[in-house]
C-alpha cells in the first residue's frame, strides 16, 4: 500500500460540510503484522447533524472516530480527512474539535471546575477566549453549584455531564463521542439522551457518536452509519427523520421500532 498524506484543504471547504472523509483507508501497524482497520470509508457530517456510527465489534468504528480526532499516527491514514477544511489536529488544537470517552477521564484530584479548565490550560491562549463561564457551563449541562465537588463525589451520569461540559468549554463545532453512555445504567442511559439532545440544543456542533446501542443511535441520530467488518467499510447508511425535539416516548413507537429492525437487519446481512 502506498503512504499518501492526510490531504486537507484549509478555507476550500464550504461550510455545507464540518467533517469530510474521502476514500479514507487506516492501516494498524506494519508489514506482516498490518491490520486494514478500515477501507474506502466516504462520508461527509453536515453542520448541526447527529451521526451515529454502529456495527460489530472491531468493525473499526473506534479507529474511525480516533481518526477523525487526530489520535492515530499520520502514516496509518490514508485518503480525505478534514474537519471544517483542517486536518483533525488543527481542528482539536484550535478548539473546533472536540471529544467524549466512554469513561469521563476526569482527573480524581481535581475539582469539578479544576477539570474544566484543565484543556483551556494545556492550550496555555493558543485557543480564543470560551463566550461562556465554566458556572455558566455547568449550568447547561444542569450541574449548576457543582464547581467545588471531586469527580469522586458525583454519580456515573453526573460525571458524563462534567465530561461535556468540559468539552463543550470551547464550542466546538464537531463534537466526537466514543460509547458516551455505554459505562451507565439504563435509566441513567435514557435520561442522557434526553440532556445530550437539550444540551446539543444549546450549541451549534455537530457530533458524530460511535455506539453499541441500537435504539441509542436511532433516538439521537440524523443518520446513522451501518459498518460492516474484515476490512471495516460502510454498509448502509440510514436516514432518521423524527422531527425534534424527541422524547423518550418516541423509543416505544412503531416507527422506532421498525428503523431499529432495518439495523439489525443491515448488521445480520455483513455479520
Ligand atoms: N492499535 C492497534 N493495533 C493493531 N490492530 C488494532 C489496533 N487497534 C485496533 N486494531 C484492530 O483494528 C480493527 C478495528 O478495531 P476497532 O477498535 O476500531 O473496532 P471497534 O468497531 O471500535 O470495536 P469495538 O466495538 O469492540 O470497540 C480490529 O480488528 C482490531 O483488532
Amino acid at each position: 500500500m502506498t503512504a499518501e498524506p492526510i490531504t486537507s484543504t484549509p478555507s476550500a471547504e464550504p461550510e455545507t460540510d464540518r467533517v469530510r472523509l474521502q476514500d479514507v483507508c487506516i492501516v494498524h501497524g506494519r508489514g506482516r503484522d498490518a491490520v486494514v482497520a478500515v477501507e474506502g470509508v466516504d462520508l461527509t457530517v453536515r453542520p448541526r447533524e447527529i451521526v451515529s456510527i454502529v456495527g460489530h465489534s472491531g468493525c473499526g468504528k473506534s479507529t474511525l472516530l480516533r481518526a477523525l480526532a487526530g489520535l492515530l499516527p499520520h502514516a496509518s491514514v490514508q485518503g480525505g480527512l478534514s474537519i471544517l477544511g483542517r486536518t483533525p489536529e488543527e481542528a482539536r488544537r484550535s478548539g473546533l474539535l472536540s471529544m467524549v470517552f466512554q469513561d469521563a477521564v476526569l482527573a480524581p484530584w481535581r475539582t469539578v471546575e479544576g477539570n474544566i479548565r484543565l484543556p483551556l490550560q494545556v492550550a496555555r491562549g493558543r485557543t480564543r477566549k470560551p463566550a461562556k463561564t465554566v458556572s455558566e457551563q455547568l449550568e447547561v449541562v444542569g450541574l449548576g453549584g457543582y464547581e467545588k465537588r471531586y469527580p469522586k463525589q458525583l454519580s456515573g451520569g453526573q460525571r458524563q455531564r462534567v465530561s461535556l461540559a468540559r468539552a463543550l468549554m470551547m464550542e466546538p463545532r464537531v463534537l466526537l463521542m466514543d460509547e458516551p453512555f455505554g459505562a451507565l445504567d439504563e435509566i441513567t442511559r435514557d435520561e442522557m439522551h434526553t440532556e445530550l439532545l437539550r444540551i446539543w440544543g444549546t450549541t451549534d456542533a455537530s457530533i458524530v457518536v460511535v455506539t453499541h446501542s441500537i435504539p441509542e443511535a436511532v433516538f439521537l441520530s440524523d443518520r446513522i452509519v451501518v459498518m460492516a467488518a474484515h476490512p471495516g467499510r460502510i454498509a448502509d447508511v440510514i436516514d432518521v427523520d423524527f422531527p425534534r425535539p424527541r422524547g423518550n416516548d418516541l423509543k416505544d413507537t412503531p416507527e422506532f421500532a421498525r428503523i431499529a429492525h432495518r439495523i439489525r437487519a443491515a448488521l445480520e446481512e455483513n455479520r
